[in-house]
């Protein structure tokens, strides 16, 4: 007699070479196989398993590959990519103040903001990304380009106490955010949220409307926090407070909130943010950049404190490489804890997938290649000479990897990129509207 076999159908197998599945943390696995059906995983086991049990309408064999869960960008200003290199080498104040606010006061308008996020979905979608947030002007226009695409995105709508391009001021910004929470609440793709500035562009009126939107609806709050030396010091003389503690006072520093930079804290930064359960979303290139200081991220991570990561805008980076920026996170890391243990290549991976998952609140269905989480892969081919030879490959991806290594991505099921091109994208057609974008921004600059 022979014994029957039972198999399920189902519809893409991905064999990998190595899979990182994040959880359980600092698992690799070999000689694996991803099972997806629709926008889910539906299974992670050994290949021969996989013959027996599982039948599917499509396979991919990735033999030279790592195969993880899609990096989770947790901070920019995605059309800021449209201003990449035109103010380099400044200091935050003098870049803001005397750069980048009067060129978007000139330029920011709908094309603008759908000609830059799409280009910096291009960028992100080729070197790992499948999940961003965002925080900029004309929130709707963002979220419909992203919705299109087909990425997954936090969209913060604006709060600042002066006008812009997008409205009169914090009045209209929250009517207009409300709306955006509204129209977005339920979908898979777009998670609305609420983006304060800063708090030395922001006063305590529109914080407690914030705050009480945040309550009404439990949109997420992301804030610049703590960014420089100097919004620290002004903080002080200003208020007799320190951002944080200040922050904290209004009401806004709690699970919900996610607080990006937090440079230049002390104790009582560090007390805070323990207690609130408030997430940091740390940004070294930025930082490093703009010598705005350091985020001393083991420490806050060593007092439980969750850490993800972003790459701020392309305007502040210049590019928008989360790889390269775990690269970075890690190198700073142990520098500035004096300590070559400090923030270990698996650490950075955690970082930048399922860390960004719990600051989102998305813990349970994003951020790991777990049975029943949403299919939000990525694939690295480590068959270039410039990773190889492999011992270990966590430690390529951190230490060594090369951005143009990406090769595959799937976001909900779908394929994104296969082969290393963009399935659906028109890169051709966006950098004809790229370059005509340059073309006016060198007029404005050289008038
Ligand atoms: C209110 S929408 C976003 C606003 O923030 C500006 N911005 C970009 N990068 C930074 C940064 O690192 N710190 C503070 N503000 C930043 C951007 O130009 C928009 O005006
Ligand atoms: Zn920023």
């Amino acid at each position: 007699m022979t014994a029957e076999t039972i198999t399920t159908a189902a519809d893409i197998r991905i064999n990998a070479r190595w899979v990182i599945p994040i959880e359980p943390a600092s698992v690799i696995l070999e000689n694996h196989a991803l099972i997806l059906q629709g926008s889910r995983i539906l299974a992670l086991l050994p290949q021969d398993e996989a013959d027996r049990d599982y039948r599917t309408r499509e396979t991919i064999d990735l033999p030279d590959h790592v195969v993880m869960p899609g990096l989770i960008n947790m901070h920019g200003h995605a059309a800021m990519s449209l201003f990449r290199g035109m103010a380099d080498d400044l200091p935050l104040m003098t870049w803001l103040n005397d750069h980048i606010w009067p060129a978007e006061h000139q330029f920011i308008g709908e094309q603008f903001i759908a000609d830059g996020t799409q280009l910096a979905m291009a960028e992100m979608l080729r070197t790992g990304t499948t999940t961003f947030s965002d925080m900029y002007f004309f929130p709707e226009i963002v979220a419909q380009a992203a919705h299109d695409v087909g990425m997954r995105a936090q969209v913060c709508f604006p709060l600042i106490d002066f006008p812009t391009a997008w409205g009169s001021g914090p009045e209209e910004y929250l009517r207009k955010g409300a709306d955006l929470i509204e129209v977005w609440k339920d979908d898979e793709y777009i998670t609305p949220a609420i983006g304060p500035h800063a708090p030395y562009t922001v006063s305590d009126g529109p914080l407690g409307d914030a705050l009480a939107l945040s309550e009404a609806t439990g949109a997420r709050i992301q804030i610049h926090l703590h960014e420089t030396a100097f919004e620290v010091t002004d903080a002080v003389e200003k208020f007799g407070q320190r951002p944080t503690a200040r922050i904290e006072e209004k009401g806004l520093l709690g699970p919900r909130t996610q607080c990006v930079h937090m440079t230049q804290i002390d104790d009582s930064d560090i007390e805070r943010l323990t207690t609130s359960g408030a997430h940091v979303i740390h940004c070294p290139e930025s930082n490093l950049k703009l010598a705005s200081g350091f985020c001393p991220v083991q420490k806050l991570m060593d007092h439980g404190i969750n850490v993800a990561i972003g790459t701020d805008g392309a305007a502040s980076n210049n590019d928008l490489d989360l790889f390269g920026e775990l690269r970075s996170a890690a190198m700073v890391a142990k520098a500035v804890a004096g300590d070559a243990a400090a923030l270990s290549a698996h650490q950075a991976l955690a970082m930048a997938t399922i860390n960004g998952a719990r600051a989102l609140g998305r813990e349970h269905d994003l951020g790991s290649l777990v049975p029943g989480k949403l299919a939000d892969i990525i694939a690295i081919d480590l068959s270039d000479p410039f990773l190889q030879p492999v011992y270990d490959p966590a430690s390529h991806l951190v230490y060594s990897n090369h951005a143009r290594a990406v090769s595959h991505s799937w976001i909900h099921g779908v394929p994104q990129l296969q082969e290393g091109k963009l399935t659906r994208i028109d890169v051709a057609d966006l950098m004809l509207r790229v370059n005509d974008w340059r073309d006016r921004i060198r007029q404005y600059q050289a008038q």
